[in-house]
């Protein structure tokens, strides 16, 4: 059965690292969604690969057209910042599996809106303390670095992603993102076989 894997975890648990290794490991043939934001764009991103850029105008476009599948904003230092996954066409379950990155919030709206037993979780987790860690060397390259922004991040995943929640969705399995190669094993080890099933 064809499914969507969401790739999921705290700021900075390699969300993006492990996304783009797997979509460009030959080894399994997933179409990528990618997802929408109104926040700025970073230094080193590219619009349309971790996300489309885009305007608040464009997400109120999305709205009135009734195609946004998940919605989250969030209240930032700089504003309030919009992601959400828009039904483009990217997402065809007919056709075969997809993957994208998600939070948990977006991951409990997707699984009402395609069923749960299409969408699988994939939940990375790294000691809180080498997270931040990474946090903090990926910020400093920035040409302005946000370290605001990134306490408020920190702190919000606490809540984001309590234990309570993550049982309520049944995200039992977390993959462990300290070594990035037995991780992605892992990963594209489980991914395989769920496609199967
Ligand atoms: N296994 C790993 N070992 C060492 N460094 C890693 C590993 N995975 C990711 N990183 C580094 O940690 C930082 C955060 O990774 P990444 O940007 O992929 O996380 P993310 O979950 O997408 O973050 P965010 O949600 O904040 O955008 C990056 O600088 C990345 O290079």
């Amino acid at each position: 059965m064809h499914k969507l894997f969401v790739v999921m975890g705290k700021s900075a648990s390699g969300k993006d690292t492990v996304f783009k290794e797997i979509t460009h490991s030959s080894e399994l043939s997933l179409k990528t969604i990618v997802g929408y934001t109104t926040r700025p764009i970073r230094d080193g991103e590219k619009d349309g690969e971790e996300y489309f850029f885009v305007s608040k105008e464009r997400l109120s476009d999305y709205q009135r057209a009734d195609k946004v599948i998940e919605h989250r904003a969030y209240d930032t230092m700089h504003g309030v910042w919009d992601y959400f996954t828009v039904d483009d066409g990217q997402v065809d379950l007919e056709k075969g599996s997809s993957i994208m990155i998600g939070t948990l919030e977006s991951y409990r709206q997707i699984r009402k809106y395609f069923g749960e037993d299409r969408v699988y979780p994939v939940y990375l987790e790294v000691e809180d303390g080498l997270r931040l860690e990474r946090a903090l060397l990926r910020e400093k390259t920035q040409k302005m670095p946000k370290y605001a922004e990134l306490c408020r991040r920190f702190l919000a995943d606490e809540e984001d992603f309590k234990e309570q929640y993550l049982k309520e969705l049944g995200v039992g399995k977390r993959y462990r993102n300290e070594d990035s190669k037995s991780c992605l094993e892992e990963i594209i080890r489980d991914i395989r076989a769920n496609m199967e099933n």
